[in-house]
This record gives C-alpha cells, sequence and structure tokens, in this order.
C-alpha cells in the first residue's frame, strides 16, 4: 500500500529520519515504536507530505497495482491518494456538533462538494454516511454535541471518524490514546482493531499494552534509523528494543496515561488542531 525508501530527514546537523526503507502491505496493522524524539512524528509527516525528505523516496500503490512517487506530495493530495491522518492533522471544528464534523469532512472527500448546497439529496447522503461513521467509532449518541464538549477519549474517536470520512485505503493513526483515562483504555483498542479490519493501519502508540494487543508488526525506530522489526513477540524479546526503548516492559505493566482524567478540559490535549 505504501513504502519507503531510503527515506531520511535532516534538520540542520540532527537526523531526524535516517535511511529508513519501510512497506506498509494491504490489510496491515503496523506499529512504529519508540521512545521520545526517535522520529516517529517526522515520519509520519513525510509520508503525508507535511515535510519534505531531505533524501529517499515515498509511493504509494495505485489501484492499477502500480506504484505512484508521492515524495514531494502536499497533504491534500497524499490525502486525495487515500491516505489519511487521524490526529495531528485533523481539524475539528470545536463549536460544530460531532456529526457535522464527519458530515463535512465526508462532503470534503467526495466530488460534489462545491454543487451540495444546491442539492438536498447528496446532502443527506453524506449526512447518512456520516450517522453510519459515528455508529461505528461509537459516537452515534454524541452525534448533536459541540465537539468542544466532548472528553479525550471521545475526540480521539471523532478523529478517527473524521479519517475515515475521507474514506482512506490507509490510515495513520498518531497516538489515538494520547490523554486518554485507563478505563478507555478498551475502547480505543476496539476502535483501532475494528478500523484495521478493513484498512491498512500504521499506528504510533507509546501504550505498549495496545501496540501488543492490536500489531501485526512492530517497527522500531532509535534515532531515526529501524532497530529492529517483527512481530509483537519478537520484539519484546529483543535485546536491543529492550535496551533502547521497553526497559524490562511485560504485558500490562504499562498502562494508559495514568495522569489522564478523560474529561473535555483536563488539559492534556494542548496538541490538538496542529497539522
Ligand atoms: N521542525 C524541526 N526542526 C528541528 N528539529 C526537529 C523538528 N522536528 C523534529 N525535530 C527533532 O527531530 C527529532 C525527532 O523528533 P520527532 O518529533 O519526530 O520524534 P518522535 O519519535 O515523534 O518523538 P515523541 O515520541 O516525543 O513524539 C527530535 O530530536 C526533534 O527534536
Amino acid at each position: 500500500m505504501l513504502r519507503t525508501s531510503g527515506l531520511t530527514k535532516e534538520f540542520g546537523g540532527l537526523t531526524a529520519v535516517d535511511d529508513v526503507d519501510f512497506a506498509l502491505e494491504d490489510g496491515e496493522l503496523c506499529s512504529l515504536i519508540g521512545p521520545n524524539g526517535a522520529g516517529k512524528t517526522t515520519f509520519f509527516n513525510l509520508l503525508t507530505g507535511v515535510l519534505t525528505p531531505t533524501r529517499g523516496t515515498v509511493e504509494v500503490r495505485r489501484e492499477s497495482g502500480g506504484w505512484r512517487d508521492v515524495t514531494d506530495a502536499t497533504p491534500y493530495e497524499t490525502a486525495n491518494l487515500g491516505l489519511h491522518r487521524s490526529y495531528q492533522i485533523t481539524n475539528v471544528f470545536p463549536t460544530s456538533t460531532v456529526l457535522e464534523n464527519v458530515r463535512v469532512a465526508a462532503q470534503a472527500a467526495s466530488n460534489d462538494g462545491a454543487k451540495l448546497w444546491r442539492n438536498a439529496k447528496a446532502f443527506e447522503a453524506h449526512r447518512e454516511e456520516a450517522r453510519a461513521i459515528l455508529d461505528r467509532v461509537g459516537l452515534a449518541d454524541e452525534a448533536d454535541t459541540a465537539a468542544e464538549s466532548l472528553s479525550h477519549g471521545a475526540k480521539r474517536q471523532l478523529e478517527v471518524g473524521i479519517a475515515l470520512a475521507g474514506d482512506p485505503d490507509v490510515l495513520l493513526m498518531d497516538e489515538p490514546n494520547a490523554g486518554v483515562s485507563s478505563e478507555s483504555v478498551d475502547r480505543i483498542i476496539d476502535l483501532i482493531e475494528d478500523v484495521a479490519t478493513d484498512h491498512a493501519v500504521l499506528l504510533v502508540e507509546h501504550n505498549m499494552d495496545i501496540v501488543m494487543n492490536v500489531s501485526d508488526r512492530v517497527v522500531v525506530l532509535n534515532q531515526g534509523a529501524v532497530i529492529a522489526e517483527g512481530t509483537p513477540e519478537e520484539v519484546r524479546g529483543d535485546p536491543t528494543v529492550q535496551e533502547a526503548y521497553l526497559g524490562g516492559y511485560e504485558a500490562g505493566s504499562l498502562d494508559a496515561d495514568e495522569t489522564a482524567t478523560d474529561s473535555p478540559d483536563a488539559g492534556t490535549d494542548a496538541e490538538e488542531g496542529t497539522a
């Protein structure tokens, strides 16, 4: 679905992403993990066209089976090619309702956006599509709630819903558990697993219980370079990964952000809304 070759990003003297060869297969749920500053966000930004690489290429598979080079594509172009990112690139309209946020995203993704206001049928179709998505991400009961009033966990669900409205082939999930209370972790796991049933997913997530639970494959970055990859079991047992990142991790030993309260104003989502 997606592949990179020799992907490198330098910021002055710092190599944030270092010669990464990566491929995401059709139907795969792959997690990208690594310590703070390992280059995960930079890698996402290179995939989606937010940043241009210093060297290397990014390609997405076309429906015809060939590959299209998107190394220099804009975020708008990569989204049109089926590469969608939940979270940091998402612009949630805070005062609009949850339903409106998803409906507008569905409208924007369709080719009839400009005609829409003259076409009540199309408007209704996008609203129905939005309702189906809200049902899928577990927000049907919050359809009429203003987005800004949602809990952190529900905001993450909305961000995934907005990404789904773009009808993606590949979903890049950027810390869907950020700021979510420990009681809501199971809901986020269910959401990731459900989305992965019909999309290729690349997940960046710090909660190792989630990563080890949901992933088909785990890729470990350290100082911009891939230091290991394999099944969750293989990666967990890799001494290099233990030393660089996991530090003795055992299942269940890392919980969700225990400081999170999952209330709308808990102040843990300061990074929201940034592109
Ligand atoms: N725009 C920038 N200019 C200069 N340096 C940057 C820039 N963006 C990121 N970096 C640096 O690149 C390195 C990788 O950062 P990045 O945010 O990609 O890591 P990360 O793995 O996503 O970290 P975290 O888990 O903390 O989010 C860090 O040393 C960071 O300081």
